[in-house]
């Protein structure tokens, strides 16, 4: 499929899969990685989103400015609020050193300086009793206040600690008290603040509780469909502690008399992964593969039938997720496996090659525990007609669509990754991505899954052409797939 003609099928999905007006602030932090990654620096929209803040509160009548920062991003926001108004207070709740980020450091030293000749003050406190003088002298202030909320936005974890609970709580009790405090919310409300007013950017969070305002800061549309490292910065990190299988349990249901090299490269590549993986085919397979890495599962015959079905449910019980149809071949006995096993499987199936060639899809549900990994020929014959939304609308499975540029897509999102390269196309890299994503799929969400094993796959490839050209082999890529992994730290 050529680039046109991915364009448009992607246009055509961008069109019936409406861009979502409110996210989620996990949603939130992949797009702003993926600003990133497409060149805008972090500290342009930091400049951008307090300049935004200043600018919706310039007009209201204020003699004093009062801005609790927080050691995030958010806090950094505030910083460049503080600098726009001029003469604000600001309270940074944490030590200097504390602040997480180096555009916020950057903001704050900015602040510092000012701080030495102009209007601004700035406080350090750590605990909420060394503020209780200002809310004291609050109290009886008969100026125009604005408080200004940049404590936590996005990145809030769990239930509200100290001091931000405690700071919180006597925020709502001034305004109570005294009707010349306005409260300003940066980006989301810390806590349960009774706001007056909340401005928060590009999009609108799930966790606004407020009717905010939203402010575009530079965040171009392509940051929210072009697949980037936000995504894989989104993946569930491996635990420190983690013990044997929780990285990943992974069948590769495949091969047959005539293919056996293809569960084997989906089964090296889903290792580089996952903890555990095994492969359940044919004998005349399991023969042939030598690799101590696999647990192996073998029944006699050329290829999976029917009366297979059984014990290859009774195996994928003990694993997270399978990867079906790498080299399984196309006949009528492989057709009944597979549309047995699919109506007879409880786990989460990544559905690859023949057997997206094999399955029935006059009935068939597509499932939310599903992936697919179709190129665009096996992808015609899915009896999907992309430009009905009604077709898309009950499409609950992931569909990684392959091309010269992926598409990943299911009923709520759809991306496009713009990793890889011709060398690519040789035969063994479908079944490798099906490998990388079937091990990412034990622990994340499908639409997640797909979207970094596209771009993990096609990133391997970007390096080896870099290093070989376009002459490397799919163990090559194989090979790269945890060079990829440490780049991007995952
Ligand atoms: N999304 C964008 O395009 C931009 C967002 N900006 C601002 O960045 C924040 C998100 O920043 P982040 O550093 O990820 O986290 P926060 O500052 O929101 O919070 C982290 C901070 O808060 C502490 N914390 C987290 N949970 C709790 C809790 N339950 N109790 C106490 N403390 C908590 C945590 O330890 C950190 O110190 C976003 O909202 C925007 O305001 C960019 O500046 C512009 C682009
Ligand atoms: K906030």
């Amino acid at each position: 499929m050529v680039v046109g003609e991915i364009m448009d099928l992607f246009n055509i999905l961008r069109g019936i899969i409406k861009d979502k007006d409110t996210i989620t602030p996990k949603e939130m932090a992949i797009i702003d990685e993926n600003a990133e990654y497409l060149g805008i620096k972090k500290i342009l929209l930091m400049e951008n989103a307090g300049k935004s803040v200043y600018e919706e509160i310039k007009d209201i009548y204020a003699e004093n400015y009062i801005i609790f920062c927080g050691t995030g991003n958010n806090g950094g926001d505030g910083f460049v609020v503080a600098r726009h108004i001029g003469n604000a207070e600001v309270i940074l709740i944490g030590r200097e050193q504390d602040i997480k980020t180096h555009e916020a450091r950057e903001n704050f030293k900015i602040l510092k300086t000012l701080s030495e000749f102009g209007d601004i003050k700035i406080r350090q406190i750590l605990r909420v009793e060394e503020v209780e003088g200002i809310f004291k002298q609050l109290e009886n202030e008969n100026k125009k206040t604005i408080i200004i909320d940049a404590m936590i936005g996005t990145g809030v974890k769990g239930d509200l600690r100290e001091p931000y609970k405690s700071i919180v709580e006597k925020i709502n009790t001034l305004k109570k008290r005294n009707k010349n405090i306005f409260v300003v919310s940066v980006d989301v409300e810390t806590g349960n603040l009774d706001s007056d007013l909340t401005i928060t950017f590009h999009k609108r969070k799930t966790i606004n509780r407020k009717n905010a305002i939203v402010k575009e800061i530079g965040i171009p549309k392509e940051a929210e469909y072009i697949v980037g490292w936000g995504d894989l910065k989104a993946l569930k990190k491996r635990e420190k502690d983690s013990h044997k299988g929780q990285n990943g349990k992974v069948l590769i249901i495949g091969g047959s008399r005539e293919f056996y090299g293809a569960p084997i490269l989906t089964g090296l590549s889903s290792l580089k992964i996952a903890d555990l993986v095994a492969v359940f085919s044919v004998n005349k397979v399991i023969n042939k593969i030598n690799h101590p890495e696999f647990i192996l599962y073998g029944v006699e015959g050329d290829y999976l039938s029917s009366q297979h079905v059984d014990y290859a449910l009774k195996v994928s019980e003990k694993y997270d997720v399978v990867v079906l149809g790498n080299g399984l071949s196309v006949n009528s006995k492989t057709r009944a496996f597979v549309n047995e096993f699919l109506s007879r499987c409880e786990k989460k199936v990544v559905i690859d090659a023949d057997a997206i060639k094999l399955i029935d899809y006059a009935e068939f549900e597509f499932l939310e525990s599903y992936i697919f990994t179709p190129h665009i020929g096996e992808f015609k014959r899915m009896n999907l007609e992309l430009d009905n939304p009604k077709s898309i609308k009950n499409l609950k499975s992931t569909i990684v669509l392959k091309g010269e540029k992926d598409i990943i897509f299911n009923n709520e999102m759809v991306k496009i990754n713009k990793t890889g390269n011709a060398g690519l196309t040789k035969g063994g890299t479908g079944d490798i991505l099906a490998g990388i994503i079937g091990a990412l799929f034990s622990n994340n969400e499908a639409f997640l899954s797909g979207c970094c094993g596209a771009f993990i796959n096609g990133y391997a490839g970007d390096l080896l052409l870099k290093e070989k050209g376009f002459y490397y082999t799919p163990m090559d890529v194989i090979d790269k797939i945890p060079h990829v992994l440490k780049i991007f730290e995952i």
